[in-house]
């Protein structure tokens, strides 16, 4: 039989994420959302199926798990069979049906990434605001670049205000004169009146008080706007315990943005920058339930308007995307199958060969035969992209260090054909069934699945060509899936993550041999956004280990962090990926690909000279309290105490490199530059410590 025409059913545009049969998650601030009366009334009923599913996802993913055990998969049984039961029920409209035949008629994979990839172009917000025109102007500005639309938007609402406050009046004046009318009409009881009986008068009566009481808030709307327009006026901090108005802080969210965009001309005198951030804090904080360091978080990392996408596309679920096991099947002919069952479904773009994404589906889509013959995997798009970039071999063997549930195990076992020798390493016992069922499901044979503490690895299994080191995380990138990391989530616990990240990388490095003849490569990846989980490990690896970073050939992502909030990271850290919900509509992700230069445990490779040179002279090892933290961390490091002394030994020498890059800077000697970058990098109070002793002693 040829091969189907995968385009069918689907009723909608490819852009996917609102499309998903996944429901969006019950959030914090869609609950509060829906206990909001002004709301209620203009919200769309929800699909039937999002219920269930929505709490089965739930229910999976906040197995108590600490963020250092948080995986980042959906694969496991549970949370596929929690899936789409509901979906099941959906009765097919004959108009559908008829669709269907449209669309096989049409054939063939779309292959349409670009759509795809855009989130969901109706912010949520939107959604549920009213039709008030000044909201919608607001939140659409969903463009950086857009200041000067958004003043033309303001202008065009306060236009069509401006028109709706005469309507306004004149329909004040009809108002009165209805009401007047209404009276004088109760008065004289003219013919049609008299038929009514006196309960049906007095309904007309109140519909006509209702409507004047719209338009009377229409006119009070307005006339706050006309005065919003220059300065915004902050309003006092809220100190009262009840339950707060969502549709207020909504408006004076879009407010303080827009103040904050043109900052000297519309500020209240008085101001500061900071007491409209703090506001903006803490409002966002109450309308989408987080807690204020992870708002702040996001503010230090994104501007205000990219934060505002970041926390919209948080509230949506992403796609729902599966991964063909082509150990058992090809793309097309389990995208036939499944069409056979009544999956709409479509290639997740041009980037993957073996990725589709569902639209929805008639079956529960981790309940079929095909599933449960192990041609597919329930796998977040974003899942795929570590195992791509380490783009294992045939016949060699690859650590995958932190491997529960799996999902990026059975792909690397299906690029590797099943052939050389995956260690699939979980540290968590429990976490080990999960890892074995979709190794087994999927008919991974070359796989060995062992249970230690990651860290430990380098002394039990010695080198291996390649390792994949996806990291447990805060998981900062996956709130959609996890809204507990909405208020679970301190500067501690990054802290924490980071640690162990850490140390971690240092074992996934030291398990790799640099003089594999065909790998050499260690793949680090996280499903966090913040960057001392991402950009500051691999940049600390740089310091501790002989790598360097390479590109990870994949298509698209953001570029690593070169700096951020004043500490400079090495240069070549742009070669990382970031992945964002809000930009990719996929997870937030990291991805970053090192080739180990030597054997040594300490970086002295010629080869990344340059590098080093180049960052020291981007001030790479003058940032204001980067110098200490990097001595810190080197004393902190898990290296053998051989390693350290010898790195003690060469702290103590003025390396080549130094002298090399300070002598083309023009700095004096290398000694009294190193006294000047040390003592500059102590914090002030240190400092002052450091001189009051001086004075002591010359005393
Ligand atoms: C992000 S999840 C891995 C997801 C997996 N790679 C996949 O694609 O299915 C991180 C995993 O690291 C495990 N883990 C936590 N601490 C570890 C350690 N010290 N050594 C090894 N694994 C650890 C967690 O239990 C968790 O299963």
């Amino acid at each position: 039989m040829p091969p189907r025409a995968i385009k069918t059913t689907r009723s909608a545009s490819n852009d996917g994420s609102s499309k998903s049969p996944r429901s969006p998650a019950i959030t914090p601030r869609t609950a509060r959302a829906n206990r909001v009366k002004s709301r209620e009334a203009r919200k769309a009923p929800p699909p039937p199926k999002e219920e269930s599913e929505s709490e089965g996802e739930g229910e999976s993913e906040s197995e108590s798990e600490s963020e250092s055990e948080r995986g980042s998969e959906s694969e496991s049984e549970e949370d596929v069979e929690g899936g789409s039961d509901d979906e099941g029920s959906e009765s097919e409209s004959e108009e559908e049906e008829a669709q269907a035949v449209k669309a096989r008629r049409t054939g063939g994979f779309t292959d349409e990434n670009a759509k795809w990839l855009k989130p969901s172009s109706k912010k949520r917000a939107e959604e549920e605001s009213d039709d008030d025109d000044s909201e919608n102007g607001t939140e659409d500005d969903s463009d950086d670049s857009e200041q000067s639309e958004d003043d033309e938007d303001r202008s065009e609402d306060d236009d069509e205000f401006a028109g709706l406050d005469g309507n306004d009046s004149e329909d004040d004046g009809d108002m009165e004169q209805d009401d007047s009318e209404d009276d004088s009409e109760d008065d004289s009881e003219s013919s049609s009146e008299d038929e009514l009986l006196p309960i049906e008068r007095k309904a007309l009566k109140e519909d006509a008080r209702r409507v004047k009481e719209k338009e009377d808030a229409r006119a009070e709307q307005l006339e706050t706007n006309i005065q919003d327009d220059d300065t915004y006026h902050l309003p006092d901090e809220d100190d009262d315990d009840s339950v707060p108005d969502l549709s207020a802080i909504q408006m004076r969210i879009q407010e303080i943005v827009r103040v904050l965009k043109d900052f000297k001309n519309r500020r209240e005198t008085g101001k500061s920058r900071n007491d409209y951030v703090e506001r903006l804090v803490a409002d966002l904080a109450t309308y989408y339930g987080y807690n204020s360091f992870l708002i702040r978080y996001f503010l230090d990392t994104f501007s205000v308007e990219e934060t505002m996408e970041l926390l919209e596309a948080n509230e949506q679920q992403r796609p729902v995307t599966i991964r063909t096991n082509t150990l058992k099947v090809r793309r097309r002919e389990l995208a036939e199958s499944l069409i056979n069952r009544g999956v709409n479904l479509d290639p997740v773009g041009k980037w993957s060969k073996v990725g589709l994404i569902v639209y929805d589906s008639r079956v529960p889509i981790g309940a079929t035969p095909e599933y449960m013959a192990g041609q597919y995997i329930l796998q977040s798009a974003s899942s795929f992209l570590p195992c791509m970039a380490l783009a294992p071999q045939e016949g060699e063997r690859v650590l995958d260090m932190a491997a529960a549930p799996g999902g990026k195990t059975t792909y690397l076992a299906a690029l590797m054909r099943n052939t050389g020798m995956i260690f699939a390493n979980e540290y968590q016992k429990k976490r080990l069934t999960s890892l074995v069922a979709n190794l087994q499901r999927l008919g991974c044979t070359n796989a060995i699945v062992c249970n230690y503490d990651g860290r430990a690895l380098p002394k039990v299994i010695g080198h291996v060509d390649r390792v994949l080191l996806d990291a447990p995380c805060s998981g900062t990138g996956v709130i959609a899936k996890d809204s507990s990391v909405k208020t679970g989530k301190s500067a501690e616990d990054i802290a924490k993550c980071a640690h162990l990240q850490k140390e971690l990388l240092v074992a996934a490095i030291d398990c790799c041999d640099a003089n594999s003849k065909t790998g050499g490569y260690v793949v680090y990846s996280t499903c966090s956004i913040a960057v001392e989980e991402n950009e500051a490990v691999v940049d600390y690896i740089l310091r501790k280990r002989d790598v360097k970073i390479v590109s990870s050939g994949l298509e698209f992502g953001r570029k690593g962090f070169t700096s951020y909030r004043g500490k400079n990271f090495h240069p070549s850290v742009e070669h990382a990926r970031r992945f964002y919900p809000h930009v990719h509509n996929m997870d937030g992700f990291f991805v970053c690909k090192l080739k180990k230069l030597s054997n040594r445990t300490v970086p002295t490779s010629n080869d990344t000279f340059d590098e080093k040179r180049a960052a020291l002279e981007s001030g790479y090892f003058g940032g204001a309290h980067d110098g200490d933290a990097r001595v810190d961390d080197a004393n902190a490091d898990v290296a053998s105490e051989k390693d350290q002394a010898i790195e003690a030994k060469k702290r103590k020498r003025v390396p080549g490199y130094v002298k090399a890059a300070l002598a083309e800077v023009g700095a004096g000697s290398a000694k009294k530059t190193k006294t000047a970058v040390s003592s500059r990098s102590l914090p002030p109070d240190k400092k002052n410590a450091k001189k009051d002793k001086k004075s002591k002693g010359k005393k």
